[in-house]
């Protein structure tokens, strides 16, 4: 039996805690400062408030001020925030951590730099004073929280530096419902997965579309499909251009298809889609974490300022460009059918 403190009770560290209680180890669910509520009703009776499921009785919950003694002892820690808390993760909780005990993240996102280059989080992490000497390893691919507490087939990768470390944390998770492949390609998977939440919301623009022009409920799936394909296209460009490995695309592909399907990235795209505008769609949304908007804005920062180096192509990145006109310059959703055609010649 291992002890897993997990830092952050949204919904995804949460969920996972189904997994890792039922190999028998024990539980410590920190909330971050934002948290409190979640976890004062957990404390009552494992109802968690935003996954709306029921955590397993026996896991020890600790507000955000108990976080050291929660840390005590621990053979991992999970971090569980949002891209919105990434600097509170390095500033709070990276220095009350032990460099011998691994630390795995949840968080999906990027960092654009001045030239473009993309920074996943685990290295983004590993570049500050605390975090130099840690273990950082991180979670990818295609899981909604709540289908995993349901306990549906769930396939992700974990990835991190050390072969040892990352197959000790698939030990500990590993179930008959949740599957884990392993990668040392951190920044491949990572930037894979990020990548695709604006991708997401660029999809569902047509969800959107279709729903405007023929009704709420009316689904077209021709459409969904070509911008999926699109989408994979330059997330295939983006990862060649940020030098990783093909192999970690499918993880970013994945998730993909979960998050148009049932994604907090789909809503966003769909009420776009229909004509709303971007902050019209953001106040319906209140209250929810929405990455895709601030990804596919770093996404399109990037690849524009490899464009101004030469080593990018805007004409790679129409889709990509597009999003980022709607919700970074207000331009109305106009799908470039045109520019998604291509020639391939041997
Ligand atoms: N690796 C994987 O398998 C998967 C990962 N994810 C990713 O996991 C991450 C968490 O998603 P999810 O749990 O669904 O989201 P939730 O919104 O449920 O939880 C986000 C967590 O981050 C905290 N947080 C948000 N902003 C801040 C801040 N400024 N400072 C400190 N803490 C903050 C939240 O507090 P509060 O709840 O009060 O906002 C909460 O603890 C996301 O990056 C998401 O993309 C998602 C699916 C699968
Ligand atoms: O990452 C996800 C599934 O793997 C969920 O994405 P959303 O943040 O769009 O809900």
């Amino acid at each position: 039996m291992a002890i897993l403190t997990f830092i952050g009770a949204g919904q995804m560290a949460s969920g996972l805690t189904f997994p890792a209680f039922e190999n028998g180890h024990e539980i410590r669910l920190v909330g971050t400062p934002l948290d409190r509520k979640i976890i004062d009703r957990l404390r009552q009776d494992n109802y968690h408030l935003t996954l709306d499921r029921t955590l397993h009785d026996g896991i020890h919950y600790y507000q955000v001020e108990e976080m050291e003694k929660a840390i005590e002892g621990a053979d991992v820690i999970i971090g569980g925030v949002s891209s919105f808390g990434v600097d509170w993760f390095a500033d709070e909780v990276l220095p009350k951590l032990h460099k011998n005990v691994p630390v795995i993240t949840v968080t999906k996102g990027m960092i654009d730099e001045p030239d473009g280059n993309m920074v996943d989080f685990p290295d983004y992490w590993q570049s500050t004073k605390a975090g130099k000497d840690l273990n950082l390893n991180a979670i990818g691919g295609p899981c909604t929280a709540r289908e995993l507490s349901d306990h549906d087939q769930t396939w992700v990768a974990f990835c991190g530096r050390d072969k040892d470390t990352l197959h000790k944390l698939k030990a500990i998770f590993s179930t008959p419902y949740y599957h884990i492949s392993l990668s040392n390609d951190v920044k491949g998977v990572e930037l894979s997965v990020a990548l695709k939440n604006g991708y997401a919301m660029a999809v569902s623009l047509t969800i959107g579309l279709t729903e405007k022009n023929e009704g709420i409920g009316k689904v077209h799936h021709n459409s969904e499909a070509a911008l999926f394909g699109q989408s994979v296209t330059e997330m295939q460009k983006l990862l060649k251009l940020a030098g990783v490995r093909d192999e970690s695309l499918v993880f970013g592909v994945g998730d993909l298809y979960v998050t148009i399907s049932g994604g907090r990235s789909r809503r966003i795209g769909v009420l776009l889609g229909r004509g709303y505008s971007y902050d019209e769609a953001k106040e319906k949304l209140k209250g929810e974490t929405l990455e895709a908007v601030v990804i596919a804005t770093r996404t399109a920062r990037a690849v524009r300022a490899m464009a101004e180096r030469g080593k990018a192509d805007l004409k790679d990145f129409p889709l990509l460009l597009h999003v980022d006109e709607v919700i970074n310059n207000g331009k109305p959703v106009n799908i470039p059918w045109q520019a998604t055609e291509a020639e391939y010649f041997e």
